[in-house]
């Protein structure tokens, strides 16, 4: 019989009926949408204009590509690394060690790509593979997030997450059950969180330009546009590879489907959909539409960045010189809360410069189609039911002085909207 906790944490996302949909949806949904991509309508709701056979979808050729990629992303980071961080307290008071060198990764594979493009690596052969390959990428998070399930069978009650231990088979192998799954020194969660599925997004956005590069001369200036943001996002990410430590993937929820078929397939195959779309669908942009755009960006990746940093440096050190002077409430755990600066804008002031920057990401492949806004639409979504989970266990946390912040700081992450 699997270790079960004590308390049972409420169900979310549904329940197991919930899980369930999801676990179907999800892949689904990453499936229409690089069919849609490809489509001559490139339409987001409706059916595609065709389904693909097993043929187009099963290639050993793809499953050797991605699992040669696995072990390239898993051999880096195992690579001496420059720090080693410890994560927030667990359960049992002990601290887990990570390797910092996700940003040492992504120059090292940027360097093995370069290598390899100019020893004659077919990149622009890429997008051809994307069917395959997010067929593999989703079978091989299928058969990971069962061992992770087995895996926890045998695992301490003390190291299973809060949530994902219903008991009920479908909802917890979604939701996932160890909170750290790790063999040794190689935490899964981790690695998958921010190692092959971000790299892999920026490869595949990359893979795309080469192949537009090869079928009209050059990449179009939108195509520029929606590689460079997304690569400083993924840069940006990897370079502050620490501050994911403290979110809620890895301080709260368990291992399980959900994040690892989020980090292997949906993020690098659904976030790439604007590069994709491009690549089928060319879209005008002059200079001046392309300015404002790098000015939304720039807008949006300011606040992300702000908020992000100041919460984590305060998090580290409350007494830094940069938010020392800063105003906060204090609470009952001994932790305080910033009410001042981006904190006391709004409740997730990170969330809105990430919002503003997804539309960013959306705007150069123009407005003749809903397809390349999927991602500001699931991300609103997705946002919008993180702030709901976050508040529930802020209020758990915190109890009246969380009440307190929200009285202060009314709105959650658009002031004067939401
Ligand atoms: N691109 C993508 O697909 C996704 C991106 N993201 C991004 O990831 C980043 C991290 O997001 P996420 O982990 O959801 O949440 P946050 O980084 O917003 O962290 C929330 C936590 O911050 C602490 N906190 C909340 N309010 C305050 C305050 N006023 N003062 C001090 N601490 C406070 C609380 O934890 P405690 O008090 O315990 O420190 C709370 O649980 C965001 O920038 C988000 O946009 C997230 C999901 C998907
Ligand atoms: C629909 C579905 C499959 C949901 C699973 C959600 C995951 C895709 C996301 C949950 C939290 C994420 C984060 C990032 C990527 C997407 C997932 C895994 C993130 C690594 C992106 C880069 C950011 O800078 C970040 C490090 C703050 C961020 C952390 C959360």
């Amino acid at each position: 019989m699997a270790p079960t906790q004590g308390p049972r944490a409420p169900l979310e996302f549904g329940g197991p009926l919930g899980a369930a949909a999801l676990l179907l949806l999800l892949p689904a949904t990453m499936f229409h949408l690089l069919l849609a991509a490809r489509s001559g309508p490139a339409r987001l709701l409706g059916p595609p204009a065709s389904l693909p056979g097993l043929e187009a979808l099963w290639s050993p050729r793809a499953l050797l590509l991605w699992l040669a990629w696995l072990g390239l992303q898993a051999a880096l980071y195992l690579l001496p690394a420059r720090k080693v961080a410890e994560g927030q307290e667990l359960k049992d008071k002990s601290r887990l060690r990570y390797p910092i060198n996700g940003f040492q990764a992504l120059v090292l594979t940027a360097l093995l790509v370069g290598l390899g493009m100019s020893a004659g690596l077919p990149l622009g052969a890429l997008p051809e593979m994307l069917l395959p390959l997010a067929f593999v990428a989703t079978l091989t998070a299928f058969i990971f997030s069962l061992f992770l399930y087995m895996k926890a069978q045998v695992a301490p009650v003390s190291a299973l997450a809060p949530g994902g231990n219903s008991g009920n088979p479908i909802y917890d192998f979604f939701l996932g059950r160890e909170l750290n799954p790790r063999i040794c020194f190689f935490d899964f969660k981790y690695f998958c969180e921010l190692r092959p599925g971000l790299i892999g997004w920026v490869l595949i956005n990359l893979a795309l330009l080469m192949k537009e590069a090869e079928l009209r001369g050059s990449p179009s200036l939108a195509m520029w546009l929606v590689n460079g943001f997304q690569l400083l996002y993924v840069g940006d990410a990897l370079w502050h590879e620490e501050a994911v430590l403290t979110t809620m993937d890895i301080t709260h929820d368990g291992f399980g489907f959900m994040l690892a078929f989020g980090d292997m397939a949906w993020v690098p195959f659904t976030y790439s959909l604007q590069a994709q779309f491009l690549l089928h669908h060319p879209q005008p942009l002059g200079l001046p539409m392309a300015s404002v755009i790098c000015l939304i960006n720039a807008i949006g990746y300011y606040i992300f960045r702000g908020a992000n940093s100041q919460k984590n440096t305060f998090r580290k050190n409350p007494s830094d010189p940069r938010v020392a002077g800063l105003e906060t409430i204090s609470t009952a755990t001994g932790r305080k809360l910033l009410v001042s600066g981006w904190w006391g804008m709004v409740r997730h002031p990170n969330y809105l410069g990430d919002l503003i920057m997804a539309l960013a990401w959306s705007l150069p492949c123009g407005v003749s189609h809903l397809l390349p806004y999927f991602y500001l639409l699931y991300f609103t979504a997705l946002l919008v039911h993180r702030e709901a989970r976050d508040e529930r266990q802020c209020l758990q946390k915190y109890g009246l002085a969380w009440q307190e912040y929200c009285r202060r700081v009314p709105y959650r992450i658009m002031p004067y909207i939401y």
